[in-house]
């Protein structure tokens, strides 16, 4: 592929800044009980109406103390019982100490807890404790120390998980701000094509490119217009692009941008709308359209990805999901390569970043390593299912050898991180 024509194509990092800087929220905003949230993305910040915990609590199993109690004595007295949920409320007596549960209230005046595999029960029912080894405020879960009450606890264009919803519920927001799901329409096309489950004539192959895109788009949390495959043919395709344009806030594409006599894709964006670029260096994925359709009635944006299964995923996560991610209100963050060894010796692609499929371990001495998961062809889906990062080559500069020995550095992006 060394004498691939990569004139006029744009850096990854020139498509993606374009992408970033065309591309902003195209979803409205709407009011959803925390329970259906999951997967959203916040449209406003949350601020706590409480603060976390609520109220001084017991860390542990034992005995809330006050260390003047302790001061002369090693033995107190049994003031009485607090329970998560049913707090102590006699009188406390000078020389005495509270048996307390984890999470109950503390009593007022408390100044530690003492677990209680650090006590001795007396024959008289008197506690025997060890003042030395007991720090101030031990044992003590203060109110407030995990969130301030009118603090600001989530930003808005986070996308709300299980990480998120917990903090969201022990503050009792019973109801969040969120951007309503994208909808992403998107279809196959190429007369090779027949849909999964129908007979193969000669030279027809399964269409595979939307199983990994409505995978894709659940896993970010998008609506999907599955339009199928549409043939080779310029009316069908329009009618596909109208409708999408029509239905959906964005339209993705397999197939069809690249240069052969039947790829039409690019010929109806260029008559519906705006072709922003449609070349992109990077290995694979190098015909990569993205353009608005201005001349239809909404003007949605357009994707349109390389036809090779490889080339369709590596392109969509590259640069279809962070633009996605703007369409959605969601400040994804970037992706962040880690640096890694390589096992064996790998040839650089000039001009071009390559982003091949390979498998990480750590090694005995704890370095992060990363072999081939097999063949690299765009079309090849075994290393693609056996795979677990991308890893990406920088192109050689100028002059220099084509040749990485094995022990390189190169940089891997966990598929894991990559939302897969
Ligand atoms: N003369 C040139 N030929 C090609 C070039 C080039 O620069 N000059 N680029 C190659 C690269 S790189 C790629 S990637 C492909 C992209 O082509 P298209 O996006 O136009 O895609 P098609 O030609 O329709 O298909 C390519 C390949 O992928 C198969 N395919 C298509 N759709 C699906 C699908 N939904 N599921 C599974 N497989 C699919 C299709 O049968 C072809 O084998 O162009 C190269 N050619
Ligand atoms: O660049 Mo194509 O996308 O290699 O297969």
């Amino acid at each position: 592929m060394s004498g691939c024509d990569i004139s006029g194509a744009l850096s990854l990092l020139e498509a993606q800044a374009h992408l970033t800087e065309v591309l902003s929220t195209a979803v409205a905003v709407e009011t959803l009980p925390l329970a259906e949230a999951q997967g959203r993305v916040l449209a406003e910040p949350v601020r706590a109406g409480l603060p976390l915990p609520g109220f001084d609590n017991a860390a542990m199993d034992g005995y809330a103390v006050r260390l003047t109690d302790l001061l002369t004595t090693d033995t107190l007295a049994l003031a009485g019982k607090a329970f998560a949920g049913a707090p102590f409320s006699g009188a406390w007596p000078a020389g005495s100490c509270v048996r307390i549960m984890t999470g109950a209230p503390v009593p007022e005046g408390a100044e530690a807890v003492v677990m209680q595999e650090e006590v001795q029960i007396l024959a008289d029912g008197r506690l025997r404790f060890t003042p030395a080894t007991i720090r101030p405020g031990q044992h003590i879960r203060r109110q407030g120390e995990d969130v301030a009450a009118g603090s600001v606890v989530l930003a808005a264009g986070l996308r709300l998980g299980a990480q998120q919803l917990p903090l969201l519920a022990a503050l009792n927001v019973a109801q969040v701000r969120v951007h309503r799901p994208l909808k992403v329409a998107f279809f196959s096309s190429g007369d090779e094509l027949r849909s999964l489950g129908e007979p193969l004539g000669p030279g027809q192959i399964v269409d595979s490119n939307r199983y990994a895109l409505a995978c894709l788009l659940a896993n970010l949390g998008c609506e999907v217009l599955d339009l199928g495959i549409i043939p080779d043919d310029p009316a069908a395709l329009r009618s596909a692009f109208l409708q999408a344009d029509r239905q959906a806030d964005a339209l993705i594409t397999s197939g069809g941008v690249s240069v052969g006599e039947a790829d039409y894709t690019k010929e109806l964006l260029s008559e519906l709308g705006e072709v922003a670029f449609w070349k992109v260096a990077i290995k694979p994925g190098k015909p990569f359209a993205f353009g608005r359709l201005t001349r239809a009635t909404r003007g949605i944006p357009f994707f349109g990805l390389p036809g090779n299964p490889v080339s369709a995923l590596v392109t969509f996560l590259l640069l279809v999901r962070p633009a996605l991610a703007r369409l959605m209100g969601w400040q994804l963050p970037p992706p962040r390569w880690l640096p890694a060894l390589t096992t064996a010796p790998l040839r650089l692609t000039p001009g071009r970043q390559d982003f091949q499929r390979g498998c990480l371990f750590v090694d005995e001495d704890g370095a992060l390593r990363v072999g081939s998961a097999g063949g690299q062809g765009s079309a090849m889906l075994m290393s693609l299912a056996a795979a677990d990062c991308l890893v990406r080559l920088d192109p050689p500069m100028a002059g220099a050898s084509r040749e990485l020995p094995a022990g390189s550095r190169v940089w891997v992006w966990p598929f894991a991180e990559a939302g897969l």
